[in-house]
């Protein structure tokens, strides 16, 4: 996997977990902000609501009191069968029933289990009437009252004898003894309170009104819940009966609990998130004492904070994490990858011992730097080469010149006259001309070694040497053989400069050696070579011509002719 593909792939990598860790702090935040927010509605709710329900109902409670405290229905109550006191009760009650907003009042008697009731179109003087039958269910709720002895209670309740529901102010009648006599009180119609409470249309809020043991007394929207529904099947629904999770269902009770348990709960809002249909929704409950009731909120969290509204947020997000990505690739591939491959594939030449290095990309960084260092580590590499194929070069010029050379006498030796030779060779075939050759060897060395010592004789080769570099031509090619053996190359030469050469080095050595105080003569057999002639011969030919002066007598000058016996003495 190539370096690019790793760093995207981690820089990636990185950003998605960055991501997806704000995602989550972003979800948490959301809604925790959501939970305050939707438990801040509900407060609001709740006061609102507590204020225009005791507003609604706070008359009709405290008529109902008055009444249920009146003297003529207490002593009524005490003696049910007494017409006088009833017929004083209810002339009284036609007031009260004047009185209060829906025009209805109720009485049932404790004594004689007898339940009255009155409204507007019933007629004055004619209130319905039945017998409270202890057995009968629907007629539970008397004894309920009685039982409990809450001096008052709000109840929406379904009178099967009367085929209405109302909102039943129920209040206690109660002698000096605080004994009950009966329960008195008006029905309220449910559209009227409900009008009176004000239908807050507040889309996705719905507002229940649960009694005191949970029970669902009223709620605001219909069309929300089908509250009518599970009332009507099941008068006694609780308010759990909205949720179908078990959990939920247990904490919508246990902060019914915790709000009873309470003594100053007033406003105090409990809440928490449950599922109603599928959605998320804060379920905020608070009790109002007035009436000792508990009001529950369901907000829709959904609908407070729709998801729509984060698609901007989403949009904006993947396309700055998409720029991110585009751009740091940019910035990876410029400042770093591409100078990393321009500088490997430098690296590569040099490797293969090339030192010319394509254009270095030098960003403003570490690789810049180093692809600076490398730039100016191969330049010095290529100048200390240079230098040292320089040495080389010399050094070997220098080792080939020492081959050819006679370390004693500093001419040239066996193997640099060969070459001369060969060179020579070619040149007279090319050209069709001659060169000279003289072979020169000293006369009775091995005496002069012997009676002068080896030293003595190494200085003599040493002026013999001298004498005959001194004895040619600039352009001539003198060497030793070998031992007291001399050659020398004359280039051009003819017969007549042969002769002419071969005669002054003997002459000079003899002369110059006579000065030394120690004389010494050479004996020289020259040849002319031919165009034809091939190394072989050439030697042969002047070894012979040699032969030929030593043969005369040393201290001599023969040249050899073309012809093996035509040699000439020079004088
Ligand atoms: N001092 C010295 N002597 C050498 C060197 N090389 C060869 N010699 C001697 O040179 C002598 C050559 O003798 P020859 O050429 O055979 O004989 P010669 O005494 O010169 O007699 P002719 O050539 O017949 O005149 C030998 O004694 C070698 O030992 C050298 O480098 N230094």
């Amino acid at each position: 996997m190539s370096l690019q593909t790793r760093i995207l792939g981690l820089i990636a990598g990185l950003l998605f977990a960055a991501s997806g860790a704000s995602w989550l702090a972003y979800q948490q935040l959301s809604q925790h902000l959501v939970q305050r927010l939707g438990q801040q509605v509900a407060e609001v709710q709740v006061r609102y609501d507590s204020a225009r329900l005791v507003q609604s109902l706070e008359r009709e409670i405290s008529l109902a009191r008055q009444m249920a405290n009146a003297p003529a229905m207490i002593r009524w109550a005490q003696q049910p069968g007494n017409p006088l006191l009833k017929a004083k009760a209810l002339g009284q009650l036609e007031d009260f029933r004047a009185n209060v907003t829906d025009k209805s009042y109720f009485v049932a008697l404790r004594e004689n289990r007898q339940y009255y009731y009155n409204e507007e179109n019933s007629g004055a003087d004619a209130p319905i009437q039945y017998a409270l039958n202890p057995d009968n269910p629907d007629h539970g709720w008397f004894d309920k009252l009685i039982r409990e002895g809450r001096e008052l209670s709000l109840d929406v309740n379904h009178d099967i004898e009367l085929g209405i529901t109302r909102l039943w102010v129920d209040v206690l009648m109660k002698d000096e003894n605080d004994r009950v006599l009966g329960v008195m009180g008006t029905g309220l119609k449910l559209d009227t309170l409900l009008e009176d409470i004000g239908d807050v249309s507040e889309r996705g809020l719905t507002t229940l009104f649960v009694n005191y043991n949970g029970t669902i007394e009223l709620y605001r929207q219909r069309n929300y819940l089908d509250v009518a529904r599970l009332m009507g099947s099941e008068p006694e629904a609780t308010v759990d009966v909205l949720f179908e999770a078990p959990e939920d269902k247990q904490q919508i009770l246990g902060m019914l609990q915790m709000l009873k348990q309470r003594t100053d709960a007033d406003g105090e809002v409990e809440s928490g998130l449950v599922t109603v249909d599928g959605r998320t929704q804060l379920a905020s409950a608070a009790y109002l004492p007035a009436i000792g009731w508990f009001e529950v909120t369901l907000l829709d969290l959904e609908t407070l904070l729709p998801r729509s509204y984060l698609w901007p947020l989403i949009a904006v997000f993947l396309s700055s994490f998409l720029l991110s990505l585009v751009v740091l690739q940019l910035v990876i591939r410029s400042r770093i990858l591409k100078p990393i491959v321009t500088l490997e594939g430098a690296v590569k030449k040099v490797r293969e011992g090339s030192f010319e290095l394509p254009r270095l990309d030098k960003p403003d960084n570490e690789i810049g730097r180093l692809a600076d260092h490398f730039e100016k580590m191969t330049h010095a590499l290529e100048q200390s080469n240079r230098e040292l194929e320089r040495k080389v070069a010399a050094r070997t010029d220098e080792l080939t010149r020492l081959a050819r050379i006679d370390p004693l006498t500093g001419l040239k030796n066996r193997r640099g006259l060969d070459e001369v030779m060969e060179e020579e060779i070619e040149r007279a075939k090319r050209q069709g001309t001659g060169f000279g050759i003289l072979w020169l060897d000293i006369d009775h060395f091995k005496t002069i070694n012997d009676q002068h010592g080896h030293q003595i004789g190494d200085e003599i080769l040493c002026r013999v040497s001298l004498w005959l570099k001194v004895g040619v031509r600039p352009y001539d090619h003198p060497g030793r053989w070998g031992g007291d053996e001399f050659v020398v190359v004359l280039s051009p030469c003819d017969g007549q400069t042969l002769e002419q050469i071969a005669a002054r080095i003997r002459l000079l050595v003899e002369q110059e050696s006579r000065k030394t105080g120690l004389a010494v003569t050479v004996s020289v057999g020259g040849y002319l070579c031919q165009p034809d002639d091939n190394c072989d011969r050439i030697l042969r030919q002047a070894d012979r011509a040699l032969y030929q002066a030593k043969e005369k007598g040393r201290n001599t000058v023969c040249i050899s002719g073309a012809d093996d016996e035509d040699t000439v003495v020079v004088e």
